[in-house]
């Protein structure tokens, strides 16, 4: 794509081109700009085919088809059912990501994996980490969501003896530690504007600065990142740097929510009971076809992760629970009553957890697993839901 004009206040993204199989490549364009062209028409979405043109206020392109212009994937050559780590699959969407999956384990590119929570994108990471030439060397998680701006930075970068108040020795950071191995950076969205030119720095650089420190340090690590936001949207809103989003999207994986991929639901179950140590008996009570579809036709907000509450659930309750009632947290049994033969502290310790858990699992449900619009709508810090979420196991 060639810039043809300058000085025109343009969107932060113009259009975007994928390529397709037969030298064609599919054109969208958001609604709010000023327009591309296809052919010398305005169009929102088009297919292009080799040799048309495509053009905006300030590009032009041309698709053009090559003999080595394969897709990245390739459906028609993809197996019944896949595994990539810890994660299996049968759907084609699920299987484009293992093998976009198994082509980033074997370079040394960034990776951005988007999908919703729960999705598997913590797991896809380390699985890309262990397929790959670094699997010797450490897997390192930041979730850039869990803390605020200065001890995030710290907890990146590391920081020196009296960078702070409170800093009283020197501290390694993650970037550091995982030297000559892979930094997760989950939730990497969630990053403060403050921090993202500092991390684009060491992305372009390859050497951190601990804080308080006037010293660059080169490392060696490769990184991964994982968001359940829908980054291009952030970046179009300005909450997120367009030359951050592009260094990070070296290898874009978008991971399919659970509810787009149905048929994906019998297999994952499975492997989720063997898991979870079922015996062969509550194995076949809990896959038969008539509750395997109807957990098929059940939302998922939290996808993967609240399929697993719920099947753990039905083995604590040695019953075929429906998702609808086991979604509330409310097993089918009698309500929940006062032990009166234990202490007041204890009783009303068991309750508060027992309330805890059933809000923060409501409230992340109602917010389709986003923690920090969550937080807002029930006035809570963000990250001290991140922390309740954590305690309650709702979030790994
Ligand atoms: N395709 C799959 N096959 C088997 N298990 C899966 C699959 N996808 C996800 N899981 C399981 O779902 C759970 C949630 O996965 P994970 O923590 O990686 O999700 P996530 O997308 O990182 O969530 P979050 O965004 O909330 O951090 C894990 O127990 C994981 O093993």
């Amino acid at each position: 794509m060639k810039r043809s004009s300058e000085g025109v206040a343009v969107s932060r993204f113009h259009c975007e081109m994928k390529t397709e199989r037969k030298g064609a490549a599919r054109t969208r364009s958001p609604k709010e700009r000023p327009g591309t062209f296809v052919g010398g028409v305005r169009w929102r979405q088009a297919r292009t085919r080799g040799g048309s043109g495509t053009s905006g206020v300030s590009f032009s392109a041309r698709c053009e088809s090559r003999e080595e212009d394969a897709p990245l994937t390739r459906p028609e050559s993809l197996p019944e059912s896949a595994a990539f780590g810890e994660l299996v699959a049968r759907s084609a969407a699920a299987r484009a990501s293992f093998d976009r999956m198994e082509r980033a384990a074997s370079c040394n590119a960034t990776v951005l994996l988007e999908g919703e929570t729960g999705t598997g994108k913590s797991r896809a990471a380390l699985a890309i980490h262990r397929a790959g030439a670094r699997a010797g060397a450490p897997f390192l998680v930041v979730d850039c969501g869990a803390l605020p701006a200065n001890l995030l930075e710290s907890e990146l970068f590391g920081h020196e003896k009296g960078a702070f108040t409170g800093a009283i020795q020197r501290r390694v950071g993650a970037f550091e530690e995982a030297d000559g191995g892979t930094i997760f950076l989950d939730e990497i969205g969630e990053l403060p504007a403050e921090l993202q030119p500092k991390l684009l720095r060491v992305l372009e650089n390859r050497e951190i600065r601990r804080l308080g420190s006037n010293m660059h340090q080169a490392v060696n690590v490769r990184v991964i990142a994982a968001t359940h936001r829908d980054l291009r949207a952030e970046v179009q809103a300005g909450r997120f740097r367009a030359d951050l989003y592009f260094r990070l999207a070296v290898v874009g994986i978008p991971i399919p929510s659970l509810r787009e991929r149905p048929e994906d639901l019998p297999l994952i179950a499975e492997r989720i009971l063997a898991g979870l140590g079922a015996t062969p008996a509550q194995v076949e009570s809990l896959t038969t076809p008539d509750f395997l579809a109807r957990l098929q036709k059940a939302p998922w907000p939290g996808n993967v992760r609240e399929l697993r509450n719920h099947l753990e659930r039905c083995l604590v309750f040695q019953s075929a629970l429906p998702p609808a009632l086991s979604d509330s947290g409310h097993p089918p049994v009698a309500p929940r009553s006062v032990d009166a033969a234990l202490t007041y502290a204890e009783a009303r310790r068991q309750a508060l957890e027992s309330f805890e858990h059933d809000y923060v699992e409501a409230l992340l449900k109602l917010h389709g697993g986003k923690v920090s619009q969550a937080a807002a709508a029930a006035d809570m810090d963000r990250v001290y839901l991140y922390r309740l979420l954590r305690r309650h196991g709702l979030k790994s």
